[in-house]
């Protein structure tokens, strides 16, 4: 992975431009995640072993909005299940570009690796196949709102008896006092990796219009209501969680 570091909202901005998944962010991105989102390496490593507890023989597993293929090589890391094969969506041709170099790099390195498939696509256009492990790592957030409820449904539709949604977001909280704590040790956290105040100020602003957190409360009974029958939070670090959600 690239060690360039993030340094995108260091300089004073005139005007902070809404927040885009575009070659400078790819440039920086695998540093400003992990600086950014408390428990992401965790995330992502945890969701290959779950992933491996619910694949099934001869199915798909989705890492919709990919990046740059963290969770497909999570995936491809640890699933061992015949027959199935990894499809990674982003609709960020740098996302993309870069994503299918770098699993070209793990495909050089192991052997045996699920195949993987790489599309520049919206996961609000894919016509979804047979799926037994569905991951969501915080890409729902930078969904529509309004569009939030017909993704799951579909994805809802696709998954396969046995197999699983891994959905992690950014959390919002509806009381006013846990949110404000959880925000303020998020800000500790990202100073405490090196941040400014500036660069921390910049990029709440870049993400506010672009990026729309959803409550616990809402997640569960939004995959409720998409036909999920069982909604178990497995992660949560300050105000970042992962749960899963069963069929
Ligand atoms: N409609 C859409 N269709 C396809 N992709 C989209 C769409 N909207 C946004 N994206 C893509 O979703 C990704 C969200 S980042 C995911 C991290 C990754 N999962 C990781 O585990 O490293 C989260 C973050 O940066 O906080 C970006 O690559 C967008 O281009
Ligand atoms: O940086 C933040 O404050 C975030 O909430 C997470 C994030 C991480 C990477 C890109 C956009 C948002």
């Amino acid at each position: 992975m690239s060690k360039e570091p993030d340094r995108l909202f260091a300089q004073p901005l005139p005007q902070v431009p809404d927040f885009a998944f575009n070659e400078d962010v790819v440039r920086v991105f695998p540093d400003m995640i992990k600086r950014s989102v408390p428990g992401y390496p965790t995330i992502v490593e945890n969701l290959g072993v779950l992933a491996a507890q619910f694949a099934q023989p001869n199915s798909a597993l989705y890492d919709l909005g990919s990046s740059l293929g963290a969770v497909t090589q999570a995936l491809r890391r640890h699933v061992r299940t015949d027959g199935c094969h990894v499809i990674a969506v982003d609709n960020s041709a740098a996302m993309v570009e870069r994503c299918r170099e770098y699993l070209n790099g793990q495909d050089s390195m192991f052997q045996e690796l699920l195949p993987v498939q790489v599309i520049e696509g919206d996961i609000l256009a894919l016509q979804f196949q047979p799926a037994s492990v569905v991951a969501l790592n915080f890409t729902l957030q930078f969904i529509a709102p309004d569009q939030r409820l017909a993704l799951l449904g579909r994805i809802r539709q696709a998954l396969l008896p046995g197999g699983a949604l891994i959905l992690s977001e950014k959390l919002r909280f509806n009381d006013a006092q846990e949110h404000a704590l959880l925000t303020d040790l998020h800000v500790a956290f990202k100073r405490a990796n090196g941040y400014s105040e500036l660069e921390i100020a910049q990029k709440r602003s870049a993400i506010e219009n672009v990026m729309k957190p959803d409550s616990l409360e809402e997640h569960r009974e939004r995959l409720l209501a998409a036909g999920f029958s069982t909604v178990v939070p497995w992660f949560q670090c300050l105000n970042f969680a992962s749960l899963i959600a069963l069929p």
